[in-house]
């Protein structure tokens, strides 16, 4: 190592469990970050930091305005580029002595094997559940502990699966793709930034400890709540399930497994359109610009089936505002059976299915609608003012 290394990494070298040896395995050491999103960022600004030599950083996606409050490489400048270029130019500003590979394009069952077994350790910072599973199934597959962060709310999680090579790997744990009641994505319910700070930050901790032997091998899942008392919460995990489909049998059977999963449709496929699976009464869908006209000199009902906390941020003129779980349970006493009834939300999903509560309870279902990809849609046709987010 070069001088100007020792004085870089002093602060960390003199700690007991580091020292040179710590420092020159984080050298040698690639981690492979997978989403440079909320997680992501927080991650890859410590590993650079910290002398990691190889950095690979996965994502498929371009920099919007809405990211930014939380996901910190990334800058006004950047809108637009690729979250893997915007990341390893800014972690190459942090850090200049590390090599920095950016992979911009979408993680699949094609090309993970062979980007995952170019380097050490994997996180997982992404943000659905097939790419949840298809990189457990492919760190197993090819042999390298996967960091994985999770984090939606004011609420995180942190897990590292097949450590070692023995410990659990995501299947074990979650044979199915676990249900999130009511719960969304980010994008759905929101996320504080410092949660994904948290937990990505999290994560580059738990890389390092593997990476200069700190971490011991029990499996363990930790639980953070920013709004509880306390915090922070570990549980002890079970061991590898023996039938389990990820880990378990015969290693020569997984690269097939890999290769043979339709992971999309194992999580359950995109999020379902309600009127092409015929769970929609009638057609009475409607799209922003026709609900614009409609809206013009009549009174209609309009509902808002957002949170309040939603609401009071915009809502269309004359529009009330009632919960989806305030409709579910009383749709009765919000439906016009006179007029024309409007549901709005925000990105046009609660909305279908208040919609179809509300028919169902209607003396004259057509009379229904539900404003087609909710009110963001109505930010980008009708009102580009209006200040959805
Ligand atoms: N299979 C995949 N291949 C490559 N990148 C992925 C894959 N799955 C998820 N990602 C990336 O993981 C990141 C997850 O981060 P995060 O949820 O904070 O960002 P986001 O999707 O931009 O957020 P928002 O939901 O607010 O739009 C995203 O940048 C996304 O592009
Ligand atoms: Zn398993």
């Amino acid at each position: 190592m070069a001088l100007h290394e020792y004085r870089r990494y002093g602060r960390q070298m003199v700690l007991d469990g580091i020292g040179l040896s710590g420092q020159l395995k984080l050298k040698k050491s690639s981690v492979l970050v997978v989403g440079a999103g909320g997680l992501g960022c927080p991650a890859i600004q410590y590993l650079a930091a910290a002398g990691v030599g190889t950095l690979g950083i996965v994502d498929h996606d371009v920099v919007e305005l809405s990211n930014l409050q939380r996901q910190i490489l990334h800058s006004d400048t950047t809108i637009g580029l690729p979250k893997a270029e915007s990341a390893k130019a800014a972690s190459e500003r942090l850090q200049p002595m590390i090599k920095v590979v950016s992979h911009a394009c979408s993680l699949n069952a094609a090309n993970a094997r062979a980007i995952l077994s170019k380097y050490d350790i994997i996180l997982d910072c992404t943000d659905n559940l097939p790419t949840r599973y298809l990189l457990s199934d492919t760190a197993v597959l090819v042999g390298k502990p996967l960091v994985s962060g999770a984090a939606l709310k004011f609420d995180g999680q942190l897990c590292v699966y097949n450590l070692g090579n023995t410990g659990p790997c995501y299947r074990c744990i979650f044979p199915k793709p676990p249900k999130r009641d009511g719960e969304g994505t980010c994008e759905e319910v929101g996320v504080l930034g410092v949660v994904t700070g948290v937990i990505g930050t999290l994560q580059a901790m738990e890389a390092i400890k593997i990476i200069t032997g700190l971490r011991d091998e029990q499996p363990s899942l930790l639980i953070f709540s920013a709004l509880s008392s306390p915090s922070f919460r570990t549980m002890k995990l079970r061991s590898r399930r023996p039938d389990c489909p990820g880990c378990g049998g015969d290693p020569s059977t997984r690269d097939r497994f890999v290769n043979e999963q339709d992971y999309v449709s194992f999580c359950g496929g995109e999020a379902p359109n309600l009127e092409e699976t015929g769970k929609v009464n009638i057609g009475g869908r409607i799209k922003p610009n026709a609900l614009s006209e409609s809206l013009k000199g009549t009174s209609p009902t309009v509902i808002d089936v957002r949170s309040p906390t939603e609401f009071s941020i915009c809502h269309l003129p004359g529009s009330t505002n009632v919960p989806l779980s305030v409709l579910k349970r009383e749709p009765t006493a919000h439906i016009s059976q006179i007029g024309d009834t409007f549901v709005v939300c925000r990105l046009g999903n609660d909305s279908q299915t208040a919609a179809n509560i509300l028919r169902s309870v209607s003396s004259d279902p057509s009379k229904v609608f539900d404003l087609i990809g909710g009110l963001r849609a109505w930010s980008k046709e009708v009102d580009p003012m209006f200040p959805i987010y």
